[in-house]
C-alpha cells in the first residue's frame, strides 16, 4: 500500500504552509521526514492522517483519499504518534496501549486474546512491560514518550507515521526504536518519521523527504537526497564526514555518515 503525496497544498490561519508537494512513500522502507522548525513536517504529517484539511491536492494510500476513508478502516491503515506526548487521562500505561487497538474491536466487543497479544507485544518491543500498572501522569518523559509508541505498534498499521519519535528517548532507547522502526517496515509496513537528527535519520532511514519552507525540496534514497551542498543549502550547516563501522552500511560494511558541526555562516 503506497503513501502518495500528490501536489498537497495546506492553509493554516491564513497561511498556506505547505505548497504543491509531492512524494510517492512506499512501505518496506523507512522514510525520514526533515526540515528546519517550520518547514511544514508535521503538517505534511497530519494531512498524511487526516487530521488537518487541504487546500489543494490530495494525500492517497494506493488509489483512495485519506480524507474520505471510513475513519476506522483508516485508523487500522494508519497510526499516528504526535508530537505533542502529552496524555490528558491519568489511566494507566497498559489501558493507554489498548487504546492502539480501539480501529480493531467491533462496537461494544472486548479485546480478544489477538488484542490482548498485540499489546504485550508491543509493550514488550518499546520496554515498558514493566510500567503497565504505573498511571501515565506519574511516568518520566521519555517513559511516556514510549508507551504512547506502543500505542501506535500495539495498532499494527499498514502505515506508521511518527513526528519526532525520538525527542524525549535516551541514546539508547532512540537507537533501539530506529532498529524496531526498521523492522516494522521490514516486516512490509510503511514507516515516515519526523526527524531532526540528521545522523540518525542516515542511520536508520532509507528515503529522505526535505522540506524547507512549505516545500518538498528533495526526495529520493538517503544517499543521494542528504548530500553536504544539499544539508548547506536546506539547513545552513557545515557537515564534516564520519565513518561508521557499526556494520550497519551496505552489506554489513562501513558507512560514511555527514555530522553537522557547524553554521555556514558561522565559518
Ligand atoms: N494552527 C496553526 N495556525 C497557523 N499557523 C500554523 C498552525 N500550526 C502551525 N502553523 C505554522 O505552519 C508552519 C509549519 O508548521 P509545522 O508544525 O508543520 O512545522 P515543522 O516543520 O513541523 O516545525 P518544527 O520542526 O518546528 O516542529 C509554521 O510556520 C507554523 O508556525
Amino acid at each position: 500500500m503506497d503513501l502518495i503525496v500528490d501536489a498537497l497544498s495546506v492553509k493554516l490561519g491564513k497561511r498556506i504552509v505547505l505548497h504543491d508537494a509531492s512524494a510517492h512513500l512506499r512501505p518496506g522502507r523507512v522514510t525520514a521526514i526533515l526540515g528546519p522548525n517550520g518547514a511544514g513536517k508535521s503538517t505534511l504529517v497530519k494531512a498524511a492522517a487526516a487530521l488537518v484539511g487541504r487546500a489543494g491536492g490530495c494525500v492517497r494510500l494506493d488509489a483512495q483519499d485519506v480524507a474520505t476513508m471510513d475513519p476506522r478502516v483508516r485508523a487500522r491503515a494508519i497510526g499516528y504518534l504526535p508530537q505533542d506526548a502529552t496524555v490528558h487521562w491519568n489511566i494507566v500505561a497498559r489501558d493507554v496501549v489498548a487504546l492502539g487497538r480501539l480501529p480493531h474491536l467491533g462496537a461494544h466487543a472486548a479485546p480478544s486474546p489477538e488484542d490482548r497479544a498485540a499489546v504485550d507485544r508491543a509493550m514488550h518491543d518499546t520496554e515498558t512491560t514493566h510500567l503497565a500498572d504505573r498511571p501515565v501522569g506519574e511516568l518520566s518523559g521519555g517513559e511516556r514518550a514510549r508507551v504512547l509508541l506502543a500505542r501506535v505498534f500495539a495498532g499494527e498499521p499498514r502505515w506508521l507515521l511518527a513526528d519526532e519519535p525520538l525527542a524525549s528517548l535516551d541514546p539508547a532507547h532512540q537507537i533501539d526504536l530506529l532498529a524496531r522502526l526498521r523492522t516494522y517496515a521490514a516486516g512490509g509496513a510503511g514507516v515516515a518519521i519526523v526527524l531532526h537528527d540528521l545522523v540518525q535519520a542516515q542511520r536508520a532511514a532509507d528515503d529522505a523527504l526535505l522540506i524547507a519552507e512549505g516545500r518538498v525540496v528533495a526526495f529520493g534514497p538517503v544517499a543521494e537526497v542528504m548530500t553536504a551542498d544539499t544539508l548547506a543549502r536546506v539547513f545552513g550547516v557545515r557537515v564534516a564526514p564520519l565513518d561508521d563501522v557499526s556494520g550497519l552500511g551496505e552489506g554489513g560494511g562501513t558507512r560514511r555518515l555527514l555530522v553537522p558541526v557547524g553554521r555556514i555562516d558561522a565559518a
